[in-house]
């Protein structure tokens, strides 16, 4: 059973979501430790991309303060590797496929592994694409995660069945990431329709931004994602650490609601 999988394992998971590298990679080493102490089940960690298609601004915005930081792929793992042993929850690398062509696809998963990378969502890449790519991740024991959406077809979720592992991520609508508007009255009848043909765990994510939204979908779904919530955390304290810290542990704590 991967790491990620037992994330799940008799009980709901809470996974969060961080840009690498905003405000800093430091910040973000001590953002990802306090998460993981303070009990988020998943931890995903995005590559900051200069064109990312399926960001909001919220997570745009962070993704140019990262890159103007001079964040690269090479550094990220460099951090991470250095936390890797005080973070015992899985991470997950979230990042478009440019950055991973860039880096190289050997490179890329030979530090993945190294890296403790637990698994990989990557929102431009379907899974009928580059299968050579996620049959290889598969090899190396790293979760390929995918997304569907409220209109992806019974005969692509037979096939992403197939494709998955960890868990899959389903998007609860149509749209960018930050989406604080975003409808939640069909996320049932989602969720009943991709549990038809997919029995890896569901989590939801897109638009989660408060604790009453996490209690009203959770009973739905084994999993909830919230990112940019946290990330205008970060962006309102991002020049008092200390006071940042405590807001995220505060705020994370609260979607904990079961
Ligand atoms: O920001 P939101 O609405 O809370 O949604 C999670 C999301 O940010 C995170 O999982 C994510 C960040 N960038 C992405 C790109 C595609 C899919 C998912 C993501």
């Amino acid at each position: 059973m991967s790491k990620i999988s037992e994330a799940f394992k008799n009980k709901k998971a809470l996974i969060t979501y961080v840009t690498a590298g905003d405000p800093s990679l430091e910040a973000t080493k001590e953002i990802i430790l306090e998460l993981n102490k303070v009990g988020v089940d998943i931890i995903e960690v995005g590559i900051p991309f200069s064109d990312p298609l399926a960001d909001g601004p919220i997570i745009q915005k962070a993704s140019q303060k990262a890159l103007k930081n001079g964040i690269t792929l090479k550094k990220i793992f460099e951090a991470l590797n250095e936390i890797k042993e005080d973070v015992t929850c899985p991470l997950v690398l979230m990042g478009y496929y440019n950055s991973i062509l860039n880096y190289g696809i050997d490179n890329f998963i030979t530090d993945a592994v190294n890296t403790g990378i637990s698994g990989v969502i990557i929102p431009d890449l379907p899974f009928d694409e580059e299968e050579e790519f996620y049959a290889k991740i598969k090899e190396n024991s790293i979760d390929p995660i995918l997304l569907v959406a409220p209109n992806t077809s019974e005969e692509r979720l037979k096939e992403i069945s197939k494709v998955c592992s960890g868990f899959l991520y389903c998007v609860s609508i149509m749209g960018v990431t930050g989406d604080s508007q975003a409808p939640m009255e069909h996320l049932k009848e989602y969720s009943q329709r991709v549990r038809k043909y997919i029995d890896i765990p569901l989590a939801i994510g897109f638009g989660i931004d408060s604790p009453t939204k996490a209690k009203n979908i959770i009973e739905y779904f084994d999993g909830i994602i919230v990112g940019s919530a946290l990330i205008k955390i970060i962006d309102e304290n991002s020049d008092d650490k200390d006071k940042l810290l405590k807001e995220i542990i505060n705020f994370t704590k609260s979607l904990k609601v079961w």
